[in-house]
């Protein structure tokens, strides 16, 4: 069975739109396990727009199934990583004003640094995994930096299916087998969603862990507000 990882950026952009601590990112992380996911994502941007460089700490504590902390390995994020030491540090090259990430790492053209850091981070105990795109010539530059895993990047996928366009899944398909046989676990996300997800997990071979954020912190509001606006009629009735 493939892993839910899921990302709680959002909660925090919902929490910091107040200033106050509601919704609480913590008591999220335990019920989002209590539910059945298998982990936690995040991913602190250096603006701290949503996830904060405290909600990591007090995450590490309550985050029993796995917890994977995503960004850009600055100094700043790898002090971070380095002090909390989560099970997975997912490396993902966004620029700093980046509005989300939009695109995978060049593998080739960064082995040295991206070896280097997954040096560290092994060196630790943390499990890494680094974000790419669907191309098989990234699949073989991740496997010469030493990582343990690629997190194949989604959102063609999740676009172009969209709009009806099921062979999208094919390039993912070809990099999944590649990375297989260069003894690369592979995890995928960005866009996926309950719409696609199905359709992705029952194409990719050996597909062991996804995140999921946006979408799925939007389908649990639509989900949710025809239980809630009933629970407030009742209460003005
Ligand atoms: C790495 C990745 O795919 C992103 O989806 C990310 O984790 C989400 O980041 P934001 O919540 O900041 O858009
Ligand atoms: N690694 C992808 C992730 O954590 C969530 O991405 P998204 O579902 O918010 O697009």
């Amino acid at each position: 069975m493939t892993k839910l990882s899921v990302n709680i950026n959002k909660i925090a952009t919902l929490r910091n739109a107040r200033g106050g601590d509601a919704p609480n990112v913590v008591q999220v992380a335990k019920d989002v396990q209590r539910f059945g996911a298998a982990g936690v994502t995040i991913h602190p941007r250096p603006d701290e727009r949503h996830i904060r460089y405290q909600d990591a700490f007090d995450l590490k504590p309550v985050v029993y199934t796995e917890f994977n902390i995503e960004g850009n390995p600055i100094d700043k994020f790898l002090d971070l990583v380095l002090q909390i030491q989560p099970t997975q540090a997912t490396l993902v090259p966004d620029a700093v004003d980046a509005i989300t990430s939009n695109a995978g790492w060049d593998t080739l053209k960064h082995r040295d640094f991206l070896s280097e850091v997954i040096t560290e981070l092994k060196s630790k105990g943390i499990r890494t995994s680094i974000f790419v795109d669907p191309d098989v010539r990234m699949i073989e530059g991740a496997a010469n930096t030493g990582t343990d895993r690629i997190e194949l990047y989604t959102e063609t996928f999740a676009h172009q299916y969209s709009l009806g366009n099921k062979e999208a899944v094919k390039p993912y398909i070809e990099c999944a087998h590649l990375a297989h046989e260069l003894g690369l676990g592979i995890n995928a996300g960005h866009d996926l969603s309950l719409q696609n997800i199905k359709y992705f997990k029952d194409s990719i071979p050996n597909l062991l862990e996804v995140s999921i954020g946006h979408a799925l912190i939007c389908e649990a509001i639509y989900d949710g507000l025809e239980n809630v606006i009933k629970s407030y009629l009742q209460k003005l009735q």
